[in-house]
């Protein structure tokens, strides 16, 4: 279960409160890693620039830092909008005219500076008051002078200090306003503490820049810290890069050990292909670090290989996850990429490349080859075959470096389109179903990628968009992931458990099923990554946690999966009353539980309702009959057309076996105890014997059939006498035998009357007997009733059941569904059943993916 943490909403009101715990550690003073901060999980949360490209973007920021942050967390910003372009075009006008050798910075440029200028006078303006927008205001109009003069003067040696401008007056305005607003905050220049070795490089001097950036950490206050810039060892401004933001955010998320590093962006997670061009790509919830690393790689247009870098460290205990999520629409879920133990979700996504160069030469096979991988990290190469696929880019490094070996090298235009996934490469079905995908295009290669995440294939012309979505079709079409969390793992549970790794090896609609949680009264095993079927019980012994309702609702409410199915096997009213909230949350039931379908009237219907209206299914075949297909044929007949008269039977297991077996030579209460160790009573077999189970019943029954009643109005012969009601289950066992005259007698006379003793449900409807005291003409009762000893319903297998349904189509000659009603197998079955039911409906569902910007 997720902790709740503390957000900033504490301190909204009153920036000089701060949570206590923190109040004793001055956190720049200690600068040791023994500081108590670090115990703490800090997150890094990271800006993009069209997060905060507006002051309403920006406002929705704010929000987001109340809901989410701590005050120990770090923010990292880009520069707010196309700053960074505006700048980066200023520069480049400047260069023109050095180059045309005009002395004077032309009118064009002084407009552009200008209009950048006002731009960020705006924001301030906009979003601070009167006082702190004077102070920033102030400073933006030294920064522009300075910048005024570096372009006039010196630019070529600082470029990057022009470039670092966005970012410098983002993270300003940020912090001020946080300081304004939200909670005490502090400004950090990311080039007072992050040292790279080089900007080509950008490998980063650790030690150096986690001791710096400790020193500028101030404690109680949020850190904003600007990205995309950096020092070199000679305190050089450096830039990071394309997306050096996110990359800014990783290293220093590996700089504190951070728990967790969410990139907040303009898309709500990534997707299974670029949903600009693939209307019918699927969000990738779960994404385990070497397959969003591939993905990156292979032209993802949100994941930057290099982002992931920091975050991937072998040798570290520590392990970063990272978050994609969208500032525009906090609450939608995005993408979590870390690394997972287990997967479950075998997600696969589509991507491509074009503009590449297929290079051939026998410098790529044998010893050679490895010496070419490493000097160059093609996207893919074949050493038995001598072939390497690099970017356009790359051509005139590869050829200069071939020259030294005096071997031929040609070069032929390519692209490449990739099916990545966890371990698809050494999927055969997967592969083969890749090619398949690929017919059309008549690819020149397909090959792995460097680790087993992808099967690319080299295609002689561009990936057009048809392809992309062809491909992606075929590889993604089945695959929405359903969740099953199993509650209850008592005598049906277990059983339940036992059947489910055959059926999910077995049975083709549970191919995306995956056992995420388990629940008992007290305890819950939940694993978005998926529960080893094999073990599912044993786990639950060695790993389930505390839990209660609320704790469970909030991970519901964020399961990652497609759809979610919780299967009900407790026999708890309490936990019944979560049906409402389960199902609010789009979340489908299967219950055996026959507390929900035999509630009052009024949360019935408004059960039925919401499930309804969240599109969440709810099957309870098993609630009566056990496995038999007793609530199928009701709702099969009025579906058809048919009305129901008449319900009637033996319906309960328990009762069945007792008065079929029960002959006097064995007292009562003795076989009693055996039907509660064979598992077809209820856990309190007083359940079975109060008639309540087969009030219960005939209610379920009699609402399917289309009916509105509750519990009340079906007559209850209780067969426990008054003195056993109310002990506990310990104690009433132990006094079973208090049962043994009743029953003794009952028996006796039945017997002398050539008859037998059976407790038989009726329900029946007649137009004609409605009057005022019965408006809808029902009458309903369960009691013990002497039958002649031929009649149909004295005459079971110990444990079967019987329904007789009377119908409009069955009136002279009932329909009969007869056999065994309750025990661990069939009622096991019978949910499995309902499984398999549900699995194939959610097969036909729509695919509901939320993509950004598309209805
Ligand atoms: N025995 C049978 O033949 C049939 C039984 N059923 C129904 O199956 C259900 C389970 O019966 P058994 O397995 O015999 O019961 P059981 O007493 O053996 O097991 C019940 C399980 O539910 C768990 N549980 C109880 N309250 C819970 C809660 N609030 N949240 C989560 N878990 C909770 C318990 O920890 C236990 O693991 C009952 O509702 C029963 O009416 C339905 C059809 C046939
Ligand atoms: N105790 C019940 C179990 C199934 O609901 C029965 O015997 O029918």
């Amino acid at each position: 279960m997720k902790q709740e943490s503390s957000t900033l909403s504490k301190v909204n009101n009153d920036s000089s409160i701060v949570n206590n715990e923190f109040i004793e550690h001055d956190f720049v003073a200690q600068g040791t890693a023994e500081n108590k901060l670090a115990k703490h999980a800090i997150q890094v949360h990271k800006f993009g620039g069209s997060s905060l490209a507006t002051s309403e973007c920006i406002k929705r920021v704010l929000e987001i830092i109340r809901a989410n942050c701590q005050l120990n967390d770090i923010v990292v910003v880009s520069a707010n909008g196309k700053t960074t372009d505006s700048l980066f075009a200023i520069y480049s006008l400047v260069e023109r005219t050095i180059a045309e050798q005009e002395k004077q910075l032309s009118d064009e440029i002084t407009a552009a500076i200008s209009v950048l200028a006002q731009s960020q006078a705006q924001l301030i303006t906009e979003l601070l008051n009167a006082n702190n927008s004077k102070q920033l205001l102030c400073q933006l109009d030294k920064d522009i002078s300075q910048l005024t003069t570096w372009l006039a003067a010196d630019i070529a040696q600082h470029k990057n200090d022009i470039l670092a401008f966005g970012e410098v007056w983002s993270a300003r305005l940020f912090s001020a306003l946080l300081n304004e607003q939200v909670c005490p905050s502090n400004f950090i220049d990311a080039r007072d503490f992050l040292v790279i070795d080089n900007e080509q490089s950008g490998l980063v001097d650790n030690a150096t820049s986690a001791a710096q950036l400790r020193q500028r950490r101030q404690f109680g206050k949020l850190a904003v810290i600007t990205g995309y810039i950096s020092q070199d060892s000679r305190g050089t401004s450096c830039t990071l890069g394309r997306n050096g933001s996110d990359y800014s955010a990783t290293i220093i998320a590996a700089l504190v050990a951070a728990s967790n590093v969410t990139l907040w962006t303009d898309v709500d997670g990534i997707y299974s292909a670029d949903p600009r061009v693939v209307p019918s790509a699927r969000k990738l919830h779960r994404l385990p670090n070497g397959v969003a690393k591939e993905l990156g790689r292979l032209g993802n247009p949100v994941l930057h290989a290099k982002t992931l870098l920091p975050l991937i460290n072998p040798l570290s205990e520590h392990h970063t996850h990272l978050h994609v999520a969208s500032s525009f629409d906090a609450q939608v879920i995005g993408t979590e990429i870390g690394k997972f133990g287990q997967i479950a979700k075998q997600e696969l996504s589509v991507t491509y490349l074009n503009d590449l160069l297929l290079a051939q030469s026998v410098s790529f096979t044998g010893d050679c080859a490895a010496k070419a991988r490493a000097e160059f990290a093609p996207i893919c190469m074949d050493d038995q075959q001598g072939f390497m696929v690099i970017t356009q880019a790359q051509q005139k490094s590869l050829s200069h470096w071939l020259a030294s070996h005096d071997v031929e090298i040609t070069f032929k235009p390519v692209a490449i389109i990739a099916t990545v996934g966890h371990r698809v490469a050494e999927r055969g079905d997967i592969k083969a179903r890749f090619k398949r995908s690929l017919k059309t295009a008549k690819p020149l290669q397909l090959v792995g990628g460097d680790n087993s995440h992808s099967v690319i294939a080299i295609l002689p012309e561009p990936c057009s968009i048809e392809l992309l979505n062809k491909v992606h079709h075929e590889m993604t079409k089945d695959a929405r992931h359903i969740g099953l969390v199993v509650a209850g793992m008592g005598n049906i549970g277990e059983r339940f458990l036992s059947l489910l790794p055959a059926q999910l090896n077995n049975v083709y609609a549970l191919e995306n099923l995956h056992l995420v949680g388990l629940l008992s009264s007290k305890k819950a095993l939940i694993n978005n990554d998926g529960i080893d079927v094999n073990q599912a019980t044993s786990l639950f012994a060695q790993q389930a946690i505390a839990y209660d309702n609320d704790q469970l609702i909030s991970w519901l409410t964020q399961h990652p999966y497609d759809e979610l199915i919780v299967v009900d096997i407790t026999p708890s009213e309490d936990f019944s009353l979560l049906y409402e909230r389960i199902f609010a949350l789009g979340i489908h039931i299967i219950g055996a539980n026959k507390w929900a379908a035999s509630s009052s009237t009024q949360a019935y219907n408004k059960l039925v309702n919401t499930a309804d209206s969240h599109n969440s299914l709810w099957l309870g075949n098993t609630t009566v009959g056990a496995g038999l297909p007793i609530n199928y044929a009701i709702d099969d007949l009025r579906q058809s057309g048919d009305s129901i008269s008449e319900l009637s039977g033996i319906f309960s297991g328990t009762l069945s076996w007792l008065f079929e077996t029960y002959d006097g030579s064995v007292k009562f209460s003795t076989l009693l105890l055996n039907a509660l160790a064979q598992g077809i009573t209820e856990p309190d077999p007083r359940e079975d014997l109060s008639g309540r189970d087969v009030q219960r019943k005939l209610l379920i029954l009699a609402r399917k059939a289309g009916f509105e009643l509750a519990l009340e109005d079906i007559d209850c012969q209780n067969l426990v006498p008054e003195a056993l009601q109310r002990l506990s289950l310990e104690d009433f066992l132990s006094r079973a035998n208090e049962l043994d005259d009743y029953f003794a007698s009952a028996l006796s006379e039945a017997t002398s009357k050539a008859a037998c003793i059976r407790y038989v449900a009726r329900f029946q409807y007649n137009a004609n007997a409605i009057t005022g005291n019965n408006p809808a003409g029902i009458s309903a009762k369960v009691s013990l009733e002497v039958l002649p000893k031929n009649d149909p319903f004295a005459n079971l297998i110990p444990g079967d059941n019987i329904f007789k349904i009377n119908s409009r189509w069955y009136q002279d000659n009932p329909l009969i569904i007869q056999g065994p009603g309750a025990g661990r197998d069939v009622t096991a079955g019978g949910l499995h059943s309902d499984l398999v039911k549900i699995c194939q409906q959610l097969a036909h569902k729509q695919n509901q993916v939320k993509i950004k910007g598309m209805s």
